[in-house]
């Protein structure tokens, strides 16, 4: 079953006072239990595809359905029961938190707006510590005293506080280097296997071999090769996949 169902998707942004086109008639699923890698290069309107998914951006038309819902037109505490269900990371963690608050606290705000005790917070961070690889002792350091790595899986435990169904992963992996962004596909792949649903968002198809079920890959705003992540990046059809191919290729050589 679908968990999320992206129909028709359009949206328009205002350049030089005229509207230009960034995603046009775009239709794209995930089953549930599965990873959808969405691939394609910068500027193809993969980040708003992904902000219009989780409601942060408003389609100038089509459809969203997440969990069976219609959730094209929620406003107020409809939407808010969406993002209980549907959590967004983005590529720079440390500007995700707040850098007067500890870890710790960031990761449980979550639970605290949802009244759960502060010693219950204190005992659901250090579990989600730990499911993400990290010390339960990293919940009394500040953001800027962790790598960049320890805070993208910091991140991650803050958007598993309240169980969502489904991950939007949004270039996760973009500012780490190769090794690091290796154990986060690896975390994220780890929470798939144990039922979590995840759109993986990347420039770098190579990546996707190691994390998603399946691969959409975008041009200009639209979809132009959708398949299996082995068929896609073992037979790319399309010359967007097979260019996309080619430079994580080339850059995976460069850097050894
Ligand atoms: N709020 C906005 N106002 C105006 N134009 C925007 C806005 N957000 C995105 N765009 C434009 O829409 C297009 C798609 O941007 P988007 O960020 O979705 O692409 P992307 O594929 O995620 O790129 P990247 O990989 O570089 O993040 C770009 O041309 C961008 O400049």
């Amino acid at each position: 079953m679908a968990l999320l169902e992206l129909h028709d998707i359009v949206k328009s942004f205002q350049k030089d006072g005229k509207p230009v086109r960034v995603l046009d008639n775009v239709t794209v699923s995930v089953e549930e239990g599965k990873c959808l890698g969405l691939v394609g290069q910068s500027g193809c309107g993969k980040s708003t595809l992904a902000r219009i998914a989780s409601r942060l951006t408003e389609a100038d038309g089509g459809k969203i359905l997440f969990d069976g819902s219609d959730i094209t037109e929620l406003k107020g505490n409809g939407l808010r029961h969406v993002y209980d269900g549907l959590q967004m990371i983005f590529q720079q963690p440390e500007s995700s938190f707040n850098p007067r608050r500890l870890l710790g606290w960031s990761i449980s705000e979550p639970l605290r707006r949802h009244g759960v005790s502060e010693g219950d917070c204190r005992e659901r961070t250090a579990q989600l510590l730990r499911e993400v690889g990290l010390d339960t002792d990293y919940a009394e350091r500040y953001p800027h005293e962790v790598s960049g790595g320890e805070c993208q899986r910091a991140a991650i435990a803050r958007a598993l506080a309240l169980n969502p169904k489904l991950l939007i992963c949004d270039e996760i992996t973009s500012a780490l280097d190769v090794t690091i962004q290796r154990e986060i596909t690896a975390l994220i792949r780890s929470l798939i296997e144990k039922g979590m649903t995840c759109i993986f968002i990347t420039h770098d198809l190579a990546l996707l071999n190691d994390v998603a079920d399946s691969v959409a890959v975008m041009e200009k705003g639209k979809i132009v090769e959708a398949g299996s992540t082995v068929d896609i990046t073992s037979h790319p059809k399309s010359s967007a996949a097979r260019e996309l191919l080619e430079a994580a290729l080339f850059e995976e050589g460069f850097e050894g």
